[in-house]
């Protein structure tokens, strides 16, 4: 049985990741805001809007903290952050969603997100997503770095350097797979459960510009920083 250790940088590592990951947190006021009150379809269009434009803000902060990312060629920073932006929404989407709450908050938020004016179709694979995440009970270690490995993937479209992209990529692997192993002994298959998550996200992605355009609103404004990221209008 190999004796799994994390080495000190490896530690050192996990904390810098961590603590830009719980510093730039989207303020968890998003899924107050929604069992406070039922919205319209274009409240919550709104809502989405500016939660996702000041979501890929706190991205952009969050990735000068991945060790070695500023390092990359600028313009492939870049094409990370485009390439991830969309999947770190609904990832961290999925994380909110799945937070403890009071007893029935849950299911109001559920509800609420089922009203809220994405079409109907969308919602089976979204909350099919956001259970497959919330069965996984991730610590905050285990969803800051899973945060970190979406960001860093090498096959994202206009990447140049792929080879340096790796490298990053799999300095994370190797750590998140030690944590796994040590933080859920009982499940050998974790690391592999939570990988498989990520191909899960990139599928529902794929819906986004979709889910966007069929939301049922007469008018759908994006603000610039969204155009850019959701291809939209
Ligand atoms: C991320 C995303 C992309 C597309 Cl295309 C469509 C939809 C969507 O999010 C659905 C979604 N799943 C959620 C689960 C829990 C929650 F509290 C809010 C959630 N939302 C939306 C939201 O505010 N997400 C933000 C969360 C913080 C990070 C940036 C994004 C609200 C917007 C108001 C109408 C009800 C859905």
């Amino acid at each position: 049985k190999e004796k799994v250790e994390i080495t000190k940088e490896q530690q050192a590592l996990v904390k810098v990741v961590v603590e830009a990951y719980n510093r730039h947190q989207i303020p968890q006021d998003v899924a107050k805001k929604l069992l406070q009150d039922q919205y319209s379809a274009e409240e919550n269009f709104l809502l989405l809007t500016e939660m996702a434009t000041s979501q890929v803000q706190v991205l952009v902060e969050f990735t000068k903290n991945i060790p070695g990312f500023l390092s990359l060629d600028r313009e492939d920073q870049i094409a990370l952050l485009k390439g991830s932006a969309v999947e770190a929404m609904f990832l961290r989407s999925a994380q909110v969603f799945s937070k403890k709450m009071p007893n029935g908050h849950t299911e109001v938020l559920e509800e609420r997100i089922r009203k809220s004016g994405i079409s109907e179709e969308f919602m089976t694979p979204m909350f099919n997503f956001y259970k497959s995440i919330g069965e996984l009970h991730m610590v905050e270690e285990e969803q800051a770095l899973l945060t970190t490995i979406t960001i860093l993937t090498p096959d994202r479209p206009y990447v140049k350097d792929q080879q340096a992209v790796e490298r990053l990529q799999e300095t994370i692997l190797d750590v998140l797979r030690k944590m796994c192993v040590l933080q859920h002994p009982q499940d050998p298959q974790y690391f592999a459960r939570l990988l498989g998550r990520l191909t899960e996200l990139r599928t529902l992605s794929h819906y986004h510009a979709e889910m966007l355009t069929s939301w049922r609103v007469n008018d759908h404004k994006f603000t610039p920083l969204l155009c850019e990221i959701w291809d939209v209008q």
